[in-house]
């Protein structure tokens, strides 16, 4: 993976992209053969062929997204190894939130790009020029999810834009738009490069082919057939039209590359890196939280689902439990142990179910940034900052509309004790649905895996099967979950130490040795437990994003 120190390559006097003889294998199959390409800053170029002809593998191994096997990319003469993060990549669709503005999106964007040391004025003054360049000032306070496909295109390039990147690479910005919001497009392009980057546009629109300093045609097979002017492209291929190069590919006997295999050198010397500083840690996890509690106060349908459930199993445990299980005399200790496990799963359930498609819904947007120089613990700090908070409301929901139902002995100190540990389970929770949302590939595939987190914690917590009647193999494993040590704290809070007997021990398996452990160590486990999750989170995603680059 590129390094994602505090410090990005980048240089002064850029001369723009260069790849040489790229060859890209996937899957057992060659799917971009030896090409060579350059993108000269002040240039708008196209890259036009036939579907699945390359062109998107093209653009991710120009990008740095993709590593070629074989052949080499660079931008300013340096590998794109190191210059990854100075390149602005728009892939085909949009890689903006919904939920925010055209502006908040940007703003958001400036401050994980803009180098160390940027204040906020200069933040705002550099979104309210993208804003103009892109000619969006109008929709700037309209949210992502209300813009037209050409709009969201547009703020998709104005995200990579805000950086200041030399090279602008864009898959299939014009797909699905008609022909005066592609043409449009095309003439923000051709601006955009004029004012100095190198512009590469994957396209099938070949209306505003002529806006372009050149065209590259991709053929089947991921071969480039051609570089160069778009008159040059009509008497290469013989034909009068833009749509006809498409035919003449198929033809027998279309112009083929082997003569010009390298295109001209860039001009000038490779100017010397400078090193800036990235935004650091504290700056990018600010950014972040505050973008992620933006989103998620204003996804309101799916905060409601998530935060109204927490009353509803607590009403539902009180209801369903005999009255006053805590304080009544007639109800045996056993009653105390389901209340408590049920609590805890409800704890963890919340904890899970919160946490678990946080990371993958946003998969595409993490890639990226992380491409573009955001440290994945910020990342996952920032998911920690919004999360934890308001998985502490949804345990403090469950148990006090569970203790309306069935009031606590101890009052409000042993409500306190249930409610640390309950929290605390819910963070390790979350700390679990979070090593799940980075593990797999889709949501749904996410959702439909919590059983595997959740079953081992009810089978293994030491309710539905006591601890002491374990084998010593299954007790291990049960110390390894967070359900049996937050049972212990639970236990503990509500007395059950005391309140078992060694005789209801000896008939039941339910023996006080179990809730004994001091409330300090079975928090600890369990904040020990959060932050062991944590890192493995923090490592599947470093490994993900390793494998993805
Ligand atoms: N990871 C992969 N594994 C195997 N094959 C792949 C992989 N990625 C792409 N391909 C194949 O490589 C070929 C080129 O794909 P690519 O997406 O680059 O084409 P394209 O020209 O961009 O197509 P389109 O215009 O439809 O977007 C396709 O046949 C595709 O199936």
């Amino acid at each position: 993976m590129a390094s994602v120190e505090e410090t990005t390559t980048r240089t002064a006097g850029a001369r723009g992209l260069e790849a040489r003889a790229v060859t890209v294998t996937a899957g057992g199959q060659t799917i971009l053969r030896g090409t060579s390409i350059t993108v000269p800053v002040g240039k708008l170029v196209a890259l036009i062929g036939p579907s699945g002809s390359g062109k998107s593998t093209l653009l991710r191994a120009l990008a740095g997204v993709t590593v070629p096997t074989a052949g080499s990319v660079d931008l300013d003469g340096h590998s794109i190894r190191l210059r990854s993060t100075d390149v602005g990549y728009v892939p085909f669709g949009t890689l903006l939130h919904p939920e925010l503005t055209v502006r908040e999106a940007l703003r958001y964007a400036a401050e994980l790009r803009l180098p160390a040391g940027t204040t906020a004025t200069e933040l705002d003054e550099r979104v309210d020029e993208v804003l103009a360049q892109l000619q969006m000032t109008d929709r700037a306070d309209h949210r992502v999810a209300t813009l037209s496909d050409g709009q969201k295109r547009r703020a998709s390039c104005g995200a990579e834009l805000v950086g200041r990147p030399p090279v602008l690479l864009l898959d299939e910005p014009a797909t699905g738009l008609d022909a005066v919001l592609e043409a449009r497009m095309m003439r923000l392009l051709r601006r955009l490069a004029d004012e100095g980057r190198g512009v590469l546009v994957a396209t099938h629109a070949t209306s505003s082919l002529g806006l372009c300093d050149q065209v590259a045609v991709m053929a089947p097979g991921g071969e480039l057939r051609f570089v160069g002017t778009p008159q040059e492209m009509l008497t290469r291929f013989g034909v009068s039209s833009y749509d006809e190069v498409y035919e003449a590919l198929d033809l027998e006997g279309a112009p083929a590359m082997e003569d010009e295999p390298f295109p001209d050198a860039l001009p000038g010397p490779p100017p010397a890196m400078e090193r800036k500083p990235f935004p650091p840690l504290g700056r990018q996890t600010t950014a972040l939280a505050a973008r992620y509690a933006t989103c998620t106060w204003r996804d309101r349908r799916s905060l409601a689902i998530l935060v109204g459930q927490a009353p509803i199993i607590g009403l539902g445990i009180g209801l369903a439990m005999p009255p006053n299980v805590f304080d009544n005399p007639t109800l045996g200790p056993y009653y105390k142990v389901t209340m408590c496990f049920l609590l805890l799963v409800g704890a963890i359930w919340l904890g899970i179910i919160t946490a678990c498609r946080e990371i993958v819904k946003e998969r595409a947007i993490v890639d990226r940034e992380v491409a573009v120089g955001v440290r994945f613990d910020a990342y996952l700090l920032a998911k920690c900052a919004v999360l934890f908070p308001m998985v502490a409301g949804q345990v403090t929901l469950l148990l006090v509309a569970a203790m309306l139902l069935q009031p606590i002995a101890g009052g409000p100190a042993g409500f306190g004790q249930l409610l640390v540990v309950c929290v605390a389970a819910g963070w390790a929770a979350v700390a679990m649905g979070l090593w799940l949302s980075a593990a797999v590939q889709k949501p749904d595939q996410a959702t439909s895996s919590v059983p595997l987190l959740l079953i081992p914690q009810l089978l293994f917590a030491g309710a539905v099967i006591p601890y002491a009647t374990m084998v010593a193999p299954v007790k291990a494993v049960a110390n390894l979950m967070i359900s049996r040590w937050a049972l212990t704290g639970m236990g503990n809070s509500v007395g059950l130490d005391g309140s078992l007997s060694n005789d209801f021990g000896a008939v039941t398996g339910f023996e006080p040795d179990f809730y004994a452990t001091p409330m300090v160590v079975t928090v600890g486990i369990l904040v020990a437990g959060t932050l062991l999750m944590l890192s493995a989170t923090g490592m599947t995603l470093d490994r993900r994003l390793s494998a993805a680059r």
